[in-house]
Parts: C-alpha cells; structure tokens; sequence
C-alpha cells in the first residue's frame, strides 16, 4: 500500500504540467488514475504492482523520468511493467505505432493487462471527445489502429476483452 501511495504521488508531481488533448484540458494525471480505476474496480485487479505501474504507466514517455528512476523508487517488476509499455518517442509517429503491432506479442503478461486498460480508457476518451486538432478521420483511425492490436493481447483477462470487443462492435470495427 505504501507503494501504491508513493506511485500517486509521484506520477503527479512527474504528469503535474501535462494536460490532456480533449477541450477542457483535463490534468493529464486524470488519465494513468482512471487506468488503474478501470483495473481495480472494472476488472477486480488487486495486484498492487500493477496498479502502480498503471499509474506509472506514461511517466518515461511523457515525463523527465527515466527507468533507473523507476527502478531505485519501485523496484524491478513496477519498472519493467512501464519499461515495456513506453514506446520511443525519438521514432516518428508511424513507427512508433507499427512497433505496438509487432511487439504486441512480446509483452509480459503484467504489461499486457496494463496496456488494455490504457486502450479501454483512450477510446472512451475517444467517445466522449474529439481531441483539440482531430479529425473524425484521425479518431477513426486511433480506433483502427487499436483494433490491430489489442486482439493480440486477449486471453490474459476475459473482462477487459469483453469491454474492448463491445468499444470495436460499437463502432463496426472489424477485430480478428
Ligand atoms: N483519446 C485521447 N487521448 C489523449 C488525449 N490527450 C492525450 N491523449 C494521449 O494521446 C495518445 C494517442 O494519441 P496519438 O496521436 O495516437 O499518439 P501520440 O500522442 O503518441 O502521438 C495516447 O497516448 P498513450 O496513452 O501513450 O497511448 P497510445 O495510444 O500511444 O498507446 C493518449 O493517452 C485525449 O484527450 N483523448
Ligand atoms: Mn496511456
């Protein structure tokens, strides 16, 4: 638990400038807190190194922090989870998104729940609005480009897979 807290915490002071991309520019904090919402009360998760990593989760990506950080404040397991869930931000864009396809099947089994839940959250965010600059073209295809990962990464978790079939059915999204 103490753990647990310290993450908060941290992940708040590391977020603290960030904003997310929606209208209201909500606290990009808001976001890492409702992926490990999702996990622990959507999904019954009580695994509290997951739950840290979820709120750890864009802390080396987006923020100063870097692995050696991680592993000095949470150990190895927390900073692996988010080691292996930070994509290279000095890639362009579409590599970086091509890369998430083709390591999808090497994530851990940590890091897999972790990464549903962040989809989860992104497309419901999706659904409410549209990010500042968007176009519907552009949601569409964060949907699309979703759709091609995530049904790699079912079967750790049958109910963050039942919530992910229904956001694609919802929007007529072919998954395989
Ligand atoms: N839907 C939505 N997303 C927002 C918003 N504000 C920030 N984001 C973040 O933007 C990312 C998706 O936007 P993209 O244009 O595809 O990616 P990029 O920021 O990495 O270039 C997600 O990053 P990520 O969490 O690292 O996940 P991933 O999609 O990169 O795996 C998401 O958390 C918002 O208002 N709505
Ligand atoms: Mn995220």
């Amino acid at each position: 638990m103490e753990k647990f807290m310290h993450a908060i915490q941290f992940a708040a002071y590391k977020h603290r400038f960030q904003k997310r991309k929606d209208p209201d520019q909500t606290p990009y904090i808001n976001h890492p807190i409702g992926v490990a919402h999702i996990l622990s009360n959507e999904v019954g998760v009580n695994d509290f190194d997951i739950l840290a990593a979820a709120l750890l989760h864009d802390t080396i990506e987006d923020t100063q922090t870097t692995f050696d950080e991680l592993q000095q404040e949470f150990g190895p397991r927390i900073a692996g989870i988010v080691a292996e869930l930070t994509d290279d931000k000095n890639l362009p864009k579409a590599e970086r998104k091509r890369l998430q396809i083709a390591n999808a099947d090497k994530l851990s089994s940590d890091a897999v729940i972790v990464r549903l839940a962040d989809k989860i959250y992104n497309l419901r965010d999706l659904n409410r609005c549209t990010p500042v600059g968007w176009s519907a073209e552009r949601v569409k295809e964060y949907f699309e480009w979703s759709s091609k990962i995530v049904p790699q990464l079912f079967g750790h978790n049958t109910q963050l897979d039942t919530i992910l079939k229904e956001l694609f059915l919802q929007k007529n999204i072919r998954f395989d």
